[in-house]
């Protein structure tokens, strides 16, 4: 292959159709800093066109994990591919087909909508850079605010851009960090409408999150906390696998109910909502003999409920963190 200019597109073939079923395939990844073990033993798959949404708490791992996944930063341990393409020692090829969102905005705040897409389609060496901003500016709903600066924008257009500047270069992979913190819900529901469609068209979607909800939009989810793996799977995989009982109790006071709930053995999770408080564990019996403890209390009314996706986290980030301590 001739040698080519830092950001000129080359012609790097992809690993054949059928070679692998997975856009990211890596096994027991590991990572430290300063002797801090950021992320243990991580190993994940990724089917090519699937949504994988990356969740667990501040600073588990996740932005590391991705990091590695794009060759951005080598493994202590561990090995796999991404695209087909070592990520030990083909990182600069895996990033020529891979659209990186970093949390941070990274878009040039003194350019326009349209200029900060031209300049991307020029660093990517897409064909004909004026036609693909334009097109982009359409199909992103962003016309009408193409001379805008970019640092003018409000929150969700920032993202929105972000996004367009991600896929101009027709990514294989996007690994988007936390693409919507900060923005609300409309603009956050027309930003997965965009990610489903583009999934639709067998770009694969590793995304991280903090939302419950977003958590619900993807084919698959895995839970890291600790920089461990705890869970993986399609949400009602996981909740399934979390094995809770959880009840609903509606009584006077919910916040001094939860309370004096949390006092009471057998109840593992105990947490208010709204007007009630949701209570629960995995010891089904222990749970049973905790309520009917309670059964003098006429004030109370008990119903069984299923467990909600944030029960499952807040469970493995307990038990997470009694195997830490
Ligand atoms: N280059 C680095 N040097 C030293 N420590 C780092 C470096 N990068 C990350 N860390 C530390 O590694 C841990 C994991 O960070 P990481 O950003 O991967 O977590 P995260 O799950 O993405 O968090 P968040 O949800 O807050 O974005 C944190 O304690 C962070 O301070």
């Amino acid at each position: 292959m001739s040698a080519r200019a830092e950001g000129e597109q080359a012609e790097v073939p992809l690993a054949a159709e059928g070679d692998n079923n997975y856009a990211i395939d890596v096994q027991g990844l590991s990572k430290s800093f300063g002797g801090h073990r950021v992320v243990h033993d991580l190993s994940m798959r990724v089917r090519r066109g699937q949504i994988y949404g990356f969740l667990g708490p501040n600073g588990s791992g996740k932005t590391t994990t991705i990091r590695m996944l794009c060759g951005l930063l080598t493994p202590d341990e561990g090995q796999g591919t991404c695209l087909g393409m070592d990520i030990l020692t083909e990182g600069r090829r895996i990033r020529r087909h891979v659209g990186y969102m970093t949390q941070r905005f990274s878009l040039y705040a003194d350019l326009s909508v349209r200029e900060n897409l031209e300049f991307v389609a020029r660093i990517y060496g897409v064909p004909d850079a004026a036609t693909a901003a334009e097109e982009a500016i359409a199909s992103l709903g962003l016309k009408g605010r193409e001379r805008q600066l970019a640092g003018s924008l409000s929150g969700g257009w920032k993202q929105r851009l972000a996004l367009g500047a991600c896929i101009l270069p027709r990514p294989q992979l996007l690994l988007l960090d936390e693409p919507t913190a900060g923005v609300d819900p409309k603009a956050r529901r027309e930003f997965w409408a965009q990610i489903h469609d583009l999934a639709a068209e067998g770009v694969t979607v590793l995304v991280s999150t903090h939302y419950m909800d977003e958590a619900e939009r993807c084919h698959e989810i895995a839970y890291i906390a600790y920089g461990e793996l705890l869970a993986q799977g399609s949400v009602e995989q996981v909740v399934a696998d979390s094995a809770l009982h959880m009840w609903r109790v509606t009584g006077p006071d919910p916040a001094a109910l939860a309370r004096e709930l949390m006092a009471v053995p057998g109840f593992e999770l105990v947490a208010p909502f709204g007007t009630s408080v949701h209570v629960g564990g995995r010891d089904r019996e222990a749970l049973e003999r905790a309520i009917d403890g309670l059964s003098g209390r006429d004030d109370l009314v008990w119903r069984a409920d299923s467990p909600s996706l944030e029960d499952v986290f807040i469970d493995l980030i307990n038990r997470s963190k009694d195997k830490v301590r």
